[in-house]
Parts: structure tokens; sequence; C-alpha cells
């Protein structure tokens, strides 16, 4: 496992959008690359679940982050992957189009809360509209990986979000869900990632790569050159169903 800490949150803020410009890496052979957004309000806890997963260690004191992008090497079932997570300005105001430029960025998303502060949760709503905004969520795009996440489970006596609310909202927005708790388990976190990565991982695989629309534009052709004096009606073109396709 190899991990590298580009930056950290004593870093100044990027000043220009080059910095998250590039194409997502991601499919083919090889190492898998992921780009994942932790996005919620200051204080959940995004740095120190970042860092913990990053590292192993919980790291208690943090100056209110700028901007970091972390990178780390892993393997997730033999596979090797390659994370790139994007540590947000909690303080940042979710209309900025600073936030937007980043969520074009990534590939998966996590949106953190506390489960001690109602406030915090509050908010999941306002990131989710946005990564919906920004990635053009509709019936017809792919699907965008999110996980809500509470963090700070372990400070249940001051549990303000019960983990019931935490899952219904998820559900409701279409998105995962976990509790953790950064400061007493790296296993949550890297479960966490892990399941994310894995999302990111099965809705690739629906979409389609250029070899696979090659072989359904020749089955369309075929098809429609065989159509001749047939003319069978449109409604019943044979499907194609995409994850059947090699990609
Ligand atoms: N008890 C407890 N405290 C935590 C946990 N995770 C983070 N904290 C504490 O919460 C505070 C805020 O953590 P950060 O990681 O800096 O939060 P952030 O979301 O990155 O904050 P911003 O940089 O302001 O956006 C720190 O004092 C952490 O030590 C946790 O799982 N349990």
């Amino acid at each position: 496992m190899m991990t590298s800490l580009v930056r950290h949150k004593s870093l100044k803020k990027s000043s220009g959008p080059s910095r998250y410009g590039g194409q997502a890496r991601y499919g083919g052979s090889g190492t898998q690359g992921i780009r994942v957004v932790v996005l919620g309000q200051g204080g959940v806890g995004k740095t120190a679940m970042t860092v913990r997963f990053v590292t192993r260690r919980f790291i208690c004191d943090y100056d209110p982050t700028l901007e970091a992008i972390y990178k780390h090497n892993t393997y997730i079932d033999g596979e090797q992957v390659h994370f790139e997570i994007l540590d947000t300005a909690g303080q940042e105001d979710p209309q900025s189009p600073n936030l937007e430029e980043k969520i074009r960025w990534g590939d998966a998303f996590i949106i953190a809360y506390c489960i001690n502060d109602q406030c915090s949760f509050d908010e999941i709503m306002r990131f989710k509209f946005l990564i919906n905004h920004t990635k053009g969520s509709s019936a017809h795009a792919p699907e965008v990986p999110v996980m809500v996440v509470g963090n700070k489970r372990d400070l249940e006596l001051d549990r303000m979000v019960k983990t019931s609310e935490g899952e219904k909202i998820a559900t409701a927005l279409g998105c995962m869900f976990i509790e953790v708790s950064a400061k007493e388990s790296h296993e949550e976190v890297r479960t966490m990632f892990e399941k994310l990565y894995k999302k990111c991982k099965a809705c690739q695989a629906l979409k389609l790569s250029p070899t696979a629309i090659r072989k359904v534009m020749d089955k369309v052709s075929m098809f429609s050159s065989g159509l001749g004096n047939h003319s069978r009606p449109l409604n019943r073109l044979p499907s194609f169903a995409t994850d059947s396709m090699e990609i």
C-alpha cells in the first residue's frame, strides 16, 4: 500500500480552474483511479476521515481547511486502486461556482455530517442538489455515486441525528449511507471509501465504451439492412443490454 499526501490543509487555496482540469481516469487495465470529493459543513470531520483513510491515524486538530487533495494507493479485492480525494473547505458557500468546478472534477462524492449536529445534517440536501445540478443527474444521465456519511459515531451521548434519519434521507436522495467514527475506527472509514469505489465501478460498468458502442452500431446496421422488405415494426427492434457488453 502506498500513500502520497500531496497537499495538506495548511496549503494555500488553489488559484485557478486548471487544478481541476483533465478527465477522470477510470476503467481499462492496470491501476484503477477514482476521484472522490468530500463535502459537508465545517467541522464535521472531512479532514479527519480523509487523513484516517490515507494514513490510518486520527489527528485531532487541524486549522479549518482551505482545500486539499490527498493521493493514496491501496488494494481493493486484489485490484490496485489510486484514490485522489479532494477535501473541500467546509466554510465554502455551497452556491459558489468554485464548488461546482470541484464537483465536476469528481467521480464520486461523500456528503458528511456529524451525528451531534443537526445543522450539518440539514445541509445534506443542498449538497446533493448541487451535485445533481452540476453532474446533470436525471433519468437519462449516468448514476453518480454519492454516500451520505454520519461521522462522530463515538459521540453517542450527544447524538442529535438518529441513524434511521440518516438512512431515510440517504434513501430518499438515492445515496448510500454509513455511520463512522474517524476517531475510533480506521476500518469503518476504509469500508466507507471501499463501498464508494465499488459503487463507482458498478456505475462505470454500465456506461458504454467506444467498443461497446461500435458493437451496438454494427448490430443496428445489420438489423436495418436485413429489414428490407420485411419492415418489422420499430417497437420490435431487439434490445441491446449494456451490462452484457464487453467494456
Ligand atoms: N469525537 C470525534 N471528533 C472528531 C471525529 N472526527 C473529527 N473530529 C473532530 O472534529 C473537529 C473537526 O474535524 P475536521 O476534520 O477538521 O473537520 P472538517 O470537516 O475538515 O472541518 P473544515 O476544515 O472546517 O471544513 C476536530 O477537532 C476533530 O478532531 C470523530 O469521529 N469523533
